[in-house]
C-alpha cells in the first residue's frame, strides 16, 4: 500500500484498515460507509467538527461500539472473524487514552498503571510495581507521583499519568482522544514533544483525535478529516491546507490556524 506521508510517497504496512464502516444509534447515522487506514509507525491526526463522529470511530475500532456494516481489519485480521479470546489478545496490543484522562480516582497513579497489568498479565506484584515505575519515568513524571491520587495532580501530570497507563502493556497502537485538551500551551507543547519521543523510541503507531491545531502541526504525519459520516480528506498537513473543502478551509483559516500554519501553506 502506498501512502503520502511527510517526505513523499512511501510503501507502508497498514495496521488498521476500515472499509465501508456504518455506525449509528437509533435512527441516527453517525458514520456512513467510512474508509480510513492507519500505517505502521505514523501519527494519524483525526479532525472534524464537534459531534462528527471522531470518538465513535475510535471506539468502534476498539470494539466498544458495535458497527452496523463494513469491515475492520487490524494487523491484517478481520475483527469479525476473531474469537473472544483472540480479540482480547489483540486488544492487549492497543493503548487507549480517553478524552478526560479517566484515571480511577480511588487508585494511586501506580495502581492506575498496574490496573491493565493485573487484568491481562500473570506477574508478581513486585514486578508490576517495577514496571509501573518504569512507565512513570517514561512519561517524565517524578518518582513521587507513583503514590499520588489523581486529584493531587496538575492537568499536565494527569495527562502523563493517563498516558503511562495507556502504555502499561507496551502497546503497538496508541489511541489518543484529545490528549492536550485543557492543558496550557507550555504543557501542551511538552506533551507533543513527549509523544514524538515515545513514537520514535517505542516504534508506536498513533491515532490521535485532536482539536489542537498546534499539536496537529507539531506531531502528525498525516491527517484525516471527518464530515458527514465520511473521511472527506486525508494527507499531509500541506495537502489539507490546499484542499478546497469549505469546512477545511474555514478550519485552518481562522486566526489560530493562520499563525500556526503560516510556514506550511503553498500559496
Ligand atoms: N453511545 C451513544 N449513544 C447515542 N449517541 C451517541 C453515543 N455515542 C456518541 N453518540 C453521538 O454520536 C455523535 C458523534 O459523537 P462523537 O463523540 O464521536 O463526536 P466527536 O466528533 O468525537 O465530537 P467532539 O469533538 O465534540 O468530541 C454525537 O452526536 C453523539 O451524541
Amino acid at each position: 500500500m502506498t501512502l503520502t506521508i511527510q517526505g513523499g510517497q512511501r510503501q507502508c504496512e497498514i495496521v488498521v484498515s476500515v472499509r465501508g464502516l456504518d455506525v449509528g444509534f437509533g435512527d441516527k447515522t453517525i458514520l456512513d460507509r467510512l474508509d480510513i487506514e492507519i500505517a505502521r509507525g505514523e501519527i494519524l491526526g483525526v479532525i472534524g467538527a464537534s459531534g462528527s463522529g471522531k470518538s465513535v470511530l475510535a471506539r468502534t475500532i476498539l470494539g466498544l461500539v458495535p458497527k452496523r456494516g463494513g469491515v475492520i481489519e487490524i494487523f491484517g485480521q478481520d475483527v469479525d472473524t476473531l474469537s473472544a479470546r483472540e480479540r482480547r489478545t489483540m486488544e492487549q496490543r492497543f493503548g487507549v487514552m480517553f478524552q478526560h484522562g479517566a484515571l480511577f480516582s480511588s487508585l494511586t497513579v501506580a495502581d492506575n498503571i498496574q490496573f491493565p497489568m493485573r487484568e491481562s498479565l500473570q506477574l508478581s506484584p513486585r514486578l508490576m510495581a517495577e514496571m509501573a515505575m518504569l512507565k512513570i519515568e517514561l512519561v517524565g513524571l517524578p518518582h513521587d507521583a507513583a503514590g499520588k491520587y489523581p486529584w493531587e495532580l496538575s492537568g499536565g501530570m494527569t495527562k502523563r499519568a493517563a498516558l503511562a497507563r495507556a502504555l502499561a502493556l507496551d502497546p503497538e497502537i496508541l489511541f489518543l482522544d484529545e490528549p492536550t485538551s485543557g492543558l496550557d500551551p507550555i504543557a501542551a507543547d511538552a506533551f507533543d514533544e513527549l509523544l514524538l519521543t515515545l513514537k520514535a523510541s517505542l516504534d508506536l503507531t498513533v491515532m490521535m483525535i485532536t482539536h489542537d491545531l498546534s499539536s496537529l502541526h507539531a506531531t502528525c504525519d498525516r491527517i484525516a478529516a471527518i464530515a458527514h459520516g465520511k473521511v472527506i480528506a486525508t494527507g499531509t498537513l500541506s495537502d489539507l491546507l490546499a484542499h478546497d473543502d469549505a469546512w477545511l478551509q474555514a478550519y485552518f483559516a481562522g486566526e489560530r490556524g493562520r499563525t500556526i500554519f503560516a510556514d506550511e501553506r503553498v500559496d
